[in-house]
Order: structure tokens, then sequence, then C-alpha cells
């Protein structure tokens, strides 16, 4: 069909919107300068966000796309449209228009909102089979389903593209300049979803954007799929400005994973639900230590760093949990309203509790007492204290020295057990899709996007959308409401509630309109994101 035409850019839209920032391809190709410019196409232009209006207030948050920068590039019809799996599907093509709202909760004469660009298949394709070199890398900490991406963006580029050369990266960014590559294929990956980790290996530091993208040149390579946490997507970010200030037609593309679901704008992060599931089994096992004792007390620690998803949606699943402590939501232990005091009554109402804390709750409070190491990982990450460790001993000496309340205290430390596992069956389903998903958009000439799912809906979301902040639980919103109903622990909002944090969040809630969801992510409210819809 259009194979070797030059094509127009696949962002124009209606004539009722306009584009606000200052995308526009600049004309002519630039010279090359050394062997590497090989795949250099085109000049430079700035990197101000994408952003489309339209009528009633409709925003697009766009991602970059090759002819933003690169003019005159050919397209080819997509080798889609010839595959029976797909042939039958009604209107399986995405069209150009379509956008999924940030905001599913609207008003009846609230504006339109921020939408995001819809993900899936194009028409055309600005690569064909046989020109494409793609690379995938893992960074940041294990989760589960790394290796069911790995596997699906191998396969997907394979089946549907008949993409037949994909690389491994060994090791993390710093793989690209100081490891040797895998290659990978839809046999060497067949089995992989079954395993934990990656197997490609991960690590953290070692962001070398020129070294890197000097690499991803050396090796011809022109898709290059990144998966890891915050860190690594503000990586991906950096390679790509540099990819595109270098003017090549690579296609950088991420793919959010954190166990602790701290990525903003995104639904949830794969591997998730898998990690809440596999804390129940913790959560069980400390229940059944502290009910078979008497006054027994089962501690579990959950990873979370500086976002307590994973306590809290483990909590609401177990209904045995008695206290959820996380990074968001200070607590205290001694005086009214403070931990010692909940302990107490919960053991002389029912004989036994189960406290879950988060990684990263009470850090200050365990600096106070710790002599703070306040060391950082290679990613420039804070080391943090065991608090697990740390509130254990401080329960234990606090009812010792009583005397009036012999307790039996157990610490269970599943962090890296959780963290190690293979995907469920969901999970599983989800990181298909999000590979999928990237590869089509790199297919059809994308780049400088995240693959992730909003409001149900697979998306492509601007880099600086997912950098530009952390996910946190918002302990203000209906969510960590429902978990302190459950669990009729105290706030720990009573004495010291004058936390900024939460006057902050307070105050930028309302400033919504009653009833709106607080996955609004304006600037205004940016703070203010829960996972679910249902949180609302
Ligand atoms: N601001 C940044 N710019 C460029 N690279 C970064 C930046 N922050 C982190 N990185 C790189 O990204 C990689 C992963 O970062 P990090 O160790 O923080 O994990 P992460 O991706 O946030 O995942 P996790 O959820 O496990 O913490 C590292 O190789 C690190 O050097
Ligand atoms: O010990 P590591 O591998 O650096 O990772 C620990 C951190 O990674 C995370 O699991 C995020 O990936 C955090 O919850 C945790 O603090
Ligand atoms: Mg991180």
């Amino acid at each position: 069909m259009d194979s070797n035409s030059s094509s127009p850019s696949p962002n124009n839209h209606a004539s009722t919107t306009k584009i606000n920032g200052f995308f526009h391809p600049k004309l002519g190709s630039q010279p090359a300068t050394s062997s590497r410019s090989r795949l250099a196409m085109a000049s430079p232009v700035n990197s101000d966000p994408k952003v489309v209006t339209g009528t009633a207030g409709y925003i697009l948050e766009d991602v970059p796309h090759f002819t933003d920068y690169i003019p005159n590039l050919p397209t080819y019809p997509n080798p889609l449209q010839d595959n029976p799996a797909y042939s039958v599907v009604k209107q399986y093509f995405v069209h150009v228009d379509d956008s999924v709202p940030q905001k599913v909760v609207v008003h009846k004469d609230g504006a339109r909102g921020v939408h995001f660009r819809r993900a899936g298949p194009r028409q055309k394709v600005y690569f064909e089979a046989d020109e494409v070199q793609a690379a995938i890398v893992t960074c940041g900490g294990l989760c589960p389903g790394l290796n069911t991406v790995i596997r699906e963006l191998v396969c997907g580029l394979h089946h549907m593209y008949g993409v037949k050369r994909v690389l491994g990266i060994n090791g993390g960014y710093r793989g690209f300049y100081a490891r040797n590559t895998i290659t990978l294929t839809p046999k060497s990956v067949n089995d992989i979803h079954k395993r934990g980790g990656t197997v490609l290996g991960t690590s953290r530091g070692g962001h070398d954007t020129k070294k890197i993208v000097d690499s991803i040149q050396d090796r011809g390579i022109n898709q290059v799929y990144i998966i890891g946490g915050d860190g690594t997507q503000k990586g991906a970010s950096a390679i790509f400005e540099e990819v595109r200030r270098r003017g090549l037609k690579v296609s950088v593309v991420g793919i959010p994973k954190t166990i602790d679901n701290d990525i903003p704008v995104i639904d949830k992060s794969f591997g998730f639900d898998t990690a809440v599931e596999e804390a129940q089994r913790a959560i069980n096992a400390a229940h059944v230590e502290a009910e078979s004792v008497e006054n027994g007390i089962g501690v579990v620690k959950l990873m979370g760093r500086n976002s307590g998803f994973i306590a809290m949606y483990a909590t609401l699943a177990s209904r045995d949990v008695d206290c959820c402590l996380i990074p968001e939501s200070p607590f205290y232990l001694e005086g009214p309203g403070g931990l010692y005091e909940y302990i107490e009554k919960r053991l002389k109402e029912n004989g036994h509790m189960v406290i879950v804390i988060a990684e990263g709750a009470g850090q200050e409070l365990v600096s106070e007492s710790v002599q703070s190491m306040s060391k950082q990982d290679a990613s420039g990450n804070k080391l943090f204290q065991d608090v697990g460790l740390w509130i254990s001993q401080k329960i234990r000496d606090h009812f010792a020295a009583q005397k009036t309340l012999p307790i039996t205290l157990k610490y269970i430390d599943p962090t890296y057990m959780i963290r190690a596992i293979p995907s469920n069956a969901s999970d599983n389903v989800y990181c298909t899709l999000l590979a999928q998903s990237a590869v089509h958009g790199a297919m059809a000439g994308y780049t400088g996007y995240t693959s992730g799912l909003v409001n149900g809906r697979q998306t492509y979301i601007p880099f600086y959308r997912i950098t530009e902040r952390q996910n946190h639980v918002v302990i203000t919103d209906r969510m960590w409401a429902r978990l302190l109903s459950s669990t009729n622990q105290p706030s720990f909002l009573d004495s010291k509630g004058d936390n900024e944090e939460k006057k902050e969040e307070e105050a930028a809630l309302n400033q919504l309109p009653d009833g709106h969801c607080s996955k609004d992510t304006s600037l205004a409210n940016k703070e203010i994101n829960s996972i679910y819809p249902t949180t609302c």
C-alpha cells in the first residue's frame, strides 16, 4: 500500500485542535558526522511536552513520534492485516484520534480533561521487519512478571511483526556498555514466564546516557524496550532525549515495573497483584502464630519504600490485620492514641493481634533511636533501617518494662520472597498486554513513551508524566478510610495531626468538586492520586 512512500504525521487531528508545544518537524536532514551517524536523519528539535487541545476542554498529552523530527520517512502496511488471527477482528487497528481519558468520573458541565493516546496497532508502520534490531533491558529491583514482559516482547515482535533480531541487554543499564548481549528468540524465552526474577539480570546505578546511546548506535539498535521503575523511566527519558538530539530513528519505550506501585498515572503496576497475594501467606502465618499463644503479636514487614500500597492492599485483603503502618501515615508509639495503647487494647479484647508494616514506615522514629546510616544504593535511593526489627524490639521492650501484659511476638520478613516469585495468572495477562502495546507503538513510529494502563485501557504516556512525581497512598482518600474502618486502628492524627503533608493533601482535595475521584492529576491535585478507579 504505502510501501516506501513518504507519509504525513500520524498525529494530525481534527481542525478543532491546535498544537501548543514546539514539537514541529524541522525539514532538512543533517549530514552524517561519524560512522555512528548512519541512523541519524534529522535535526534535533526541542523537547517541550506535546499537548493537543480540542473542544470542551479536551487535552491530549501526546507522545513523540519520528515524524516530529525526521522528515520523509517511508511507511509500510501493518503486516497484522494479513495475520489470520487478527484479520477477523473488527476495527483491529486503532483510530488515529482515539484517546483515553485520565479521569473517568466527570461532572456534566465539566471540561473533558486530560487524555492519553490509545495504545494498539496502527494501519501503517515505520519499520520493515528485517530492518528492526530490538533490545530489551531490565533495571532496578526484581518484580513478579519481568520474565513475562520479556517473553511477550520477543514473541510479539516475532509473531505479530516478523521481527527476528531481538537482543537482551545483560544486567541493567550498564549492560549496554559493559556486558555481553543475549540473543532472544521465541524458543529461548518460551518458558521463562514460569520463573521469578529476570533472565536478563538487573542492576542499580550505572546509567551513563552518552555511553548507552553510543552503544545503541554501534549495535544498530532501533527499538529499545526499557523495563523498570521510576528511576529506570527517568533513565529512559534521558536516553530518548539524547536519541532525539542525535536525530536517530530509534524508538525508546518504557514499560513500568514497580512492586511498590509508586509509578503515577497508571492504574497499577504489573506484579503488584501477585505481591499482594503472596503477602497473604506471610500475614496468615503471623496470624496463626499470634493466635496460638497468649497475647501473641505477629509483625509482618512488607515492601514499600515511599508508598505503602502493598501493605494497604494486603491488609484489606486479609482481614486478619489489626494495624497497618505505611510511610504516608506517620505514627507514634507512646501516649493516648499511640501504638502501645492500641496494642494493649487489642490484646485485652482479642488475645492476639497482627501488625503489617511497610519498610518505609516510621523511618523518622527509627533514626531518632538508632544511629542513622543515611546511606544510598547505587541509584541514589536512600537505604532504610529495618523498621520491622526495630518496631518488634520496641514493642517487646515496652511490654517487658510494663510487666502487666506478657506478650509473645513473632517477626516475619517475607520481602524478598514476595518479590522473587513468578507472576500470577492475571499479572501474566497484564504483562502480555503491556508488552504487545509497547511493540505496536514502536512499530508505528511512536517513541519517548511508557506503555501503561489508564482506566483499564492500554495507553502511551509521555515520559514526563511518569517521572514528575511518585504515586503515594493518600491518607485522606476513601481507600485509607476503608482500611482504618476495617482494622479499627488509630489514625495517629490526634496528637501529631499537624503534619504538613496531610494539610497539603487536604487542601488539594478541597479543590476537587464533590464526588470527583482523587485520581485527578492536574497540577493542583497532582499529589492526590490513588490506584484504582474503585477507590473513589
Ligand atoms: N534521574 C535518573 N536519571 C537517569 N538514570 C536514572 C535516574 N534515576 C535512576 N536511574 C537509573 O535507573 C536504574 C534503576 O533505578 P532504581 O535503582 O532507582 O530503580 P527503579 O527503576 O526505580 O526500580 P525500583 O522500583 O526497583 O526502585 C539505575 O540503573 C539508575 O542508574
Ligand atoms: O534490596 P534492593 O534490591 O535494592 O531492593 C529493595 C527495594 O526495591 C523495592 O522492592 C522496589 O523495587 C523496594 O520496595 C525496596 O526498598
Ligand atoms: Mg524506584
